[in-house]
């Protein structure tokens, strides 16, 4: 098994930079232009002004704290994460791994249902949690997708909108991922390997950290090759694209996300439980034929608090076919980019490779756009 990288490497770049801030209770016309250029531009920005209650948001974080400050053996019983279920320090299944444990949850009422009975003594005030939270993200992406669909001037620009239908479908494939990246700087020290008790302090009798250790022992002198590997710079979640539609992400007031509008340049992003981040997923890229970036991101657990995150990725159904649409391309000049593909197959390949690959690469046509080329 291969390792992922664990410390950022030393030829990057650190860029402060404020991501665009969308006000959702503007004129819509004028959202909607800022959404299509903060899409082009970034494919990252944040909002304010959404409809989400915040009781709503404040009671889900509260069910997450809850379930992730249970002792390790209590949170392994939602796992593990094949890929739904309870996950800790690896990501996927090709050699990912960060300092991060994860709940990965479907978002269909069934699978919440069954799921909460693992992950909580009060399976039903977690599963009504869920739930609402879900209800309400999915309602706020829907309302910016369909916001973007108006800016682009693509068909059904009434909503709901071509991007909207498809996380609409009652057989779509969203997904919600709580992130919990324990504090670091308590182990520091004791100590002695920077990937030695690195846990947070509640999960390390598990069994499935072992097989790990060996695995960071192995590979410890690939990883621990310069000074850079610094408790305070630690990878929580490696860098990767969203393959989804469109991903919404809360976290509390503790940063280290970190977007990378260009190779090797990282731009943190400031931490605000009140505000939403809204991410272009890489199905949205494909459909928009490349006018708008699935940006490639990660988080460092680079902080003496504990950083939560929760991330709700828009999915369409796994039959659905994805294709740039027609109205965006212009025959000889701004020909189709990406061959068409289901969502289904679509996760194999995101399945089957690293974080960090690209999968959209796959899927790329030999045109190319003259405006880019
Ligand atoms: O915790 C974060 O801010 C990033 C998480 C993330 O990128 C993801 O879950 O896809
Ligand atoms: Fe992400």
């Amino acid at each position: 098994m291969v390792v992922a990288t664990q410390v950022p490497t030393q030829s990057e770049k650190v860029k402060e930079m404020e991501l665009p801030i969308i006000d959702l209770s503007i004129e819509r016309s004028k959202v909607s232009n800022l959404i299509v250029q903060a899409c082009e531009e970034f494919g990252f920005f944040k909002v304010i002004n959404h409809c989400v209650p915040e009781f709503v948001i404040k009671t889900m974080e509260a069910e997450s704290w809850g379930f992730f400050s249970k002792p390790g053996s209590e949170k392994q019983r939602a796992g593990p994460a094949n890929p739904c279920g309870y996950g800790s320090k690896t990501i996927g299944f090709n050699g990912d791994v960060g300092e991060v444990e994860y709940l990965l949850l479907s978002t269909n009422f069934q699978s919440i249902s069954q799921r909460s009975k693992t992950i909580s003594n009060d399976p039903i005030k977690f599963r009504c949690a869920v739930s609402s939270y879900i209800e309400e993200v999915r309602g706020l992406a829907c309302e910016i997708l369909d916001l973007m669909a108006e800016g682009l001037g693509v068909p059904h620009t009434t909503p709901p909108s071509v991007f909207s239908s498809l996380i609409r479908d009652v057989d779509n494939d969203s997904l919600l991922r709580l992130n919990h990246y324990p504090p670091l700087i308590k182990d520091r020290d004791t100590s002695p390997s920077p990937f030695h008790h690195t846990h947070a302090p509640s999960s390390t009798n598990n069994l499935h950290h072992h097989h790990h250790h060996h695995n960071y022992h192995h590979h410890h002198n690939h990883n621990n090759n310069n000074n850079n590997n610094n408790i305070n710079n630690r990878i929580g979640f490696g860098e990767h694209t969203d393959p989804q539609i469109l991903t919404i992400l809360r976290s509390n007031d503790v940063g280290g996300l970190q977007i990378s509008p260009e190779d090797g340049v990282w731009v943190p992003v400031s931490p605000d439980p009140n505000t939403f981040c809204v991410n272009v997923g890489d199905v949205l890229q494909a459909m928009t034929n490349g006018r708008f970036v699935s940006v490639r991101h990660r988080a460092l657990a680079n902080s003496n608090k504990p950083r939560m995150s929760m991330a709700y990725f828009g999915a369409p159904p796994l039959h659905s076919r994805i294709t740039p649409l027609p109205e965006l391309l212009i025959p000889g000049f701004r020909p189709a980019l990406y061959m068409p593909f289901t969502w289904a197959e679509y996760k194999k390949a995101a399945y089957s490779l690293r974080l960090s690959d690209s999968r959209l690469d796959l899927f790329r046509t030999q045109e190319r756009d003259v405006e880019t080329a």
